[in-house]
């Protein structure tokens, strides 16, 4: 860069965070910045998934001077802007855990991040893996049946991927770090072995970092996040929760009384689209199940 262009700004995507340097990527190069002090004063912190302005004061040097507003962002593992919330769930080892996939799906559709389900390893049980698939494909949720052994669905998956920023989510062991590698084998993830080697609880929140595909796009590499670091930050209030599950949209307006739980009431559209096979009944479970759980909590604990 010409010394006549160091005053200028440049915009950029903040694609890394560590040690108090945040790494944008412009379409100059890749700057180190600090944060200006006035983030500080204002109690926010710059986040990997920015858009940022920044004030070059070197080649490959600057300051983070401003942060454009954000669609979305999550606390744990701290992230903004995302596109897609990609959960992976294994059709066996470990079995599907329908009430925390659904818990996360909510807790995406409720901060405005599009949910996809990924059912992985379905060379196990093929079958189960596409009875289970139809859950979320009746719901209209994204859906793909992958199989990081044989291939089958990774070019569905990358292609979604495409042009977006994503993060991916699933407990331990469901094959995560396979599919990732075989979406792009530049991705060949140092996680596992960082996030075995650190144990899982420190590590899960220091470093967060964007991985550019091939294809275009992002994927935020964040070892070990799994539903545990989502579900412990994110709340949903009871009266929510009934938006943060699509395919309840159309039934509400038809519900008998205003202000139904959907749980138990007579003339309750959503219970009679359950019992007609529209609403899959393991979605119903699970959202009033995690309704129970926000009856106990108040607007003001949250404050
Ligand atoms: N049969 C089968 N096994 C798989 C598949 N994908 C992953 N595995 C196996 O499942 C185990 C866990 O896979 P990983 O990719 O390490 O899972 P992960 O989700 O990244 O796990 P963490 O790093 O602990 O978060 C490994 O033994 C893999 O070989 C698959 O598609 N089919
Ligand atoms: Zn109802």
């Amino acid at each position: 860069m010409r010394t006549q262009d160091m005053n200028q700004t440049l915009h950029g995507l903040i694609v890394k965070a560590l040690g108090g340097f945040y790494y944008v990527k412009t379409t100059h190069a890749l700057f180190a910045c600090r944060a200006r002090g006035k983030f500080r004063k204002i109690e926010q912190t710059p986040l990997v998934g920015d858009q940022v302005e920044i004030s070059p004061t070197g080649e490959e040097e600057g300051y983070v001077t401003n942060i454009l507003p954000r669609k979305n962002f999550l606390v744990r593992p701290p992230l903004a802007n995302i596109d897609s919330l990609v959960l992976v769930t294994s059709i066996e080892e470990p079995a599907p855990n329908t009430l925390v996939l659904d818990k996360l799906i909510a807790i995406a559709e409720h901060k405005d991040i599009a949910p996809a389900v990924v059912v992985s390893k379905a060379d196990l049980e093929g079958e189960e893996a596409e009875r289970f698939a139809k859950i979320y494909r009746t719901c209209g949720f994204p859906t793909f049946l992958v199989s990081s052994e044989t291939g089958e669905g990774v070019e569905a998956v990358r292609s979604y991927l495409t042009n977006k920023l994503s993060a991916f989510c699933g407990n331990s062991g469901v094959g995560k770090s396979s599919l990732l590698n075989r979406i792009d084998d530049r991705l060949s993830l140092e996680t596992a072995h960082i996030s075995q080697k650190l144990g899982r609880g420190r590590h899960t929140t220091r470093h967060v970092e964007l991985y550019e595909l091939r294809e275009g796009g992002y994927i935020a590499d964040t070892p070990g996040f799994s539903s545990v670091d989502l579900e412990r930050c994110e709340v949903i209030l009871k009266d929510e929760l009934q938006y943060c599950f699509r395919e309840f949209e159309e039934c509400i307006p038809h519900c008998k009384f205003t202000g139904c739980s959907h749980t138990c009431e007579k003339g309750c559209a959503v219970l009679a689209a359950v019992e007609e096979g529209s609403i899959p009944r393991s979605r119903h479970e699970s959202y009033c199940a995690l309704y129970e759980d926000a009856k106990n909590i108040k607007e003001w604990e949250l404050k």
